[in-house]
């Protein structure tokens, strides 16, 4: 136990000497950042907001029907990168992102790439549940209506019906369709956001913290349901809990101070991490 002035001199002294030391270390992602056959592939992206450098050069690639967990210290850029997957930084005033970022082969930065339809294709849901002021259904439906995806209201009540029970939504209000989205419970309304994604077939489904609002129930059924989803799309998911990384991913990508410092299959990051920052990270040392 620290008791005097002296020790807790000596003590802070010792913590930025190790601090110095980590910061030392090398910043080359430890792990392969690669994968066959790879759905989204990221290379040495750098995100700038105005003259501030927030991403450092990452390389990472998202699988198809993975679960990849994004994790690290706040401030260390999980939620800027996410956002670069479906260039929602592009909505950021003085937000610049520099190098390669393909889905399916094809360069989502390309000028002549329209980040609207794109925005389908790779979907989003946020931290906190955000339905349309509209009903429960009008919320599913909106997406496919506005992108032509159905023919006439048969088909759209098809694609609503399964969007919802896709989401594990459908049995709690296929008898409340009219009532509005923003009267159903938090966990609710996060599934309902889950199915207006999915409405409109994305291929990869981005996820910031979106059990961060909710209680352990209705995080225990989205973490569920993310593990079914994994069947038909890739899903990258940006959390604070490493408990929660742990039970739904299959490969952890540990972020610090805007550099990937290393990747790998869940349960070796979280039992044999091979870099010390991740180490000092998952072991409770800071974070
Ligand atoms: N709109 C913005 N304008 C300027 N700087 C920003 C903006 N958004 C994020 N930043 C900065 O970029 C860095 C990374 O932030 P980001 O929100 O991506 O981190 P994070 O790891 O997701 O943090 P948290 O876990 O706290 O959500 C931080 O230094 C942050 O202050």
């Amino acid at each position: 136990m620290i008791t005097t002035v002296e020790e807790i001199q000596r003590s802070t002294t010792a913590m930025r000497s190790g601090e110095l030391a980590r910061s030392q270390e090398s910043r080359e992602t430890v792990g392969d950042y690669s994968v066959p056959d790879a759905r989204m592939r990221c290379r040495d992206v750098e995100v700038w907001y105005g003259d501030k450098r927030a991403i450092h050069g990452v390389s990472l690639d998202l699988g198809r029907n993975e679960v990849l967990s994004m994790i690290g210290p706040s401030g260390c850029g999980k939620s800027t990168f996410l956002r670069c997957l479906n260039r929602m930084n592009d909505t950021i005033d003085g937000c610049r992102v520099s190098g390669s970022i393909q889905l399916d082969g094809e360069e989502i930065y390309d000028r002549a790439l329209d980040p609207v339809p794109l925005r389908a294709r790779v979907g989003m849901v946020f931290q906190k549940p955000n339905p349309f002021p509209k009903s429960i259904y009008e919320n599913v439906a909106y997406g496919p209506r506005i992108h032509g995806l159905t023919n006439d209201k048969t088909e759209l009540d098809a694609l609503v019906e399964t969007s919802l029970r896709k989401a594990g939504l459908w049995d709690e209000v296929k008898d409340r369709l009219d009532a509005p989205g923003t009267g159903l419970s938090g966990g609710q309304q996060q599934r309902l956001c889950i199915a207006r994604t999915i409405a409109v077939s994305p291929e990869v489904i981005l996820m910031d913290e979106p059990c961060s609002a909710l209680d352990p129930i209705a995080t225990a059924i989205i973490e569920e349901l993310i593990d079914e989803l994994r069947a038909n799309y890739s899903i990258a998911i940006v959390t604070h809990s490493m408990q929660q990384a742990a039970r739904v991913s299959q490969r952890t990508a540990y972020f610090h101070l805007g550099d990937l410092i290393e990747v790998g299959e869940t349960n070796q990051i979280f039992t044999n991490p091979q870099h010390r920052l991740t180490e000092d990270y998952i072991t409770g040392r800071f974070g």
